[in-house]
């Protein structure tokens, strides 16, 4: 079947996911090569569906390629768009990933884990040849990180860590507040992980040097990962609700 003309996409009712799925389609047509890349990361959150949903759209006879998801909801929409699921233990090689932001700074470093998701979305990007950040265009920073984004760098803890690594935070790297991410209405208690940690959102205001902050970070006993994905990204699409993309590459 031919893909949908994206000049011709049934409008959806709120605009803001217009900015998305325009972004993740274009992300999808203008690098995925469906000849060429046999192994694809999907990545987590409400940007990515769209990516997912495209992708649906490549699959025919013909066509053999593999998704390798970034956790349960990655997994559920590998699945629910007919694609086909394989692990990243058993394809530790991807050819190319596509994942949402929380922020994109001018270096295309990045915040991520508002959905807290990030370990295993770092683990599918890293190990991918190419990663492309699929986003509204709320998500690109004018200059640093954590103007926009201001909950904090999402970091994933061993959950007997937690106040080990608040206290950490604070009185070894100043950051300004460090919480615990609760559930809310969703669940009493803490947020758990799809790797069955926490999550800790760490305020340290606008971020002038990420690299350094997440090595800092990462050498804090009970970090598993951090959310700052530091020199991953090679290209990120910015969509816009009226259809137009903005494209930020190194
Ligand atoms: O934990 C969640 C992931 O890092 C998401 O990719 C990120 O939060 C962006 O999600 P969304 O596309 O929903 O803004």
């Amino acid at each position: 079947m031919p893909l949908t003309d994206l000049s011709k996409l049934p409008p959806l009712p709120i605009p803001l996911e217009q900015a998305k799925r325009i972004a993740a389609y274009r992300a999808v047509d203008e690098n995925f090569d469906v000849k060429t890349h046999k192994v694809v990361g999907v990545g987590s959150g409400t940007t990515v569906v769209y990516v997912a949903e495209r992708l649906g759209e490549y699959v025919d006879k013909n066509t053999n390629f593999v998704c390798i998801p970034t956790g349960f909801q990655s997994k559920q929409l590998i699945v629910s768009n007919k694609l086909q699921l394989g692990s990243i233990e058993q394809y530790p090689e991807v050819d190319i990933a596509f994942d949402g932001a929380d922020e994109v700074d001018e270096s295309l470093q990045l915040i991520k884990g508002g959905g807290a998701c990030l370990f295993q979305e770092k683990l599918v990007s890293s190990s991918a040849k190419k990663f492309i950040i699929v986003a509204d265009s709320r998500k690109k920073s004018p200059k640093y990180l954590g103007y926009n984004w201001k909950k904090g760098v999402p970091i994933e803890v061993v959950p007997s860590s937690y106040v080990r690594v608040l206290a950490d935070l604070q009185n070894k790297l100043q950051c300004k507040s460090a919480s615990v991410r609760e559930g809310g209405s969703a669940k009493a208690g803490p947020v758990v992980t799809d790797n069955s940690n926490f999550i800790i959102d760490a305020d340290f205001g606008e971020i002038a040097d990420p690299r350094k902050l997440h090595q800092d970070i990462k050498l804090l006993v009970g970090v598993v990962e951090t959310g700052l994905f530091i020199d991953n990204a090679e290209k990120a699409y910015f969509g816009n609700s009226d259809g137009t993309v903005q494209i930020q590459q190194l």
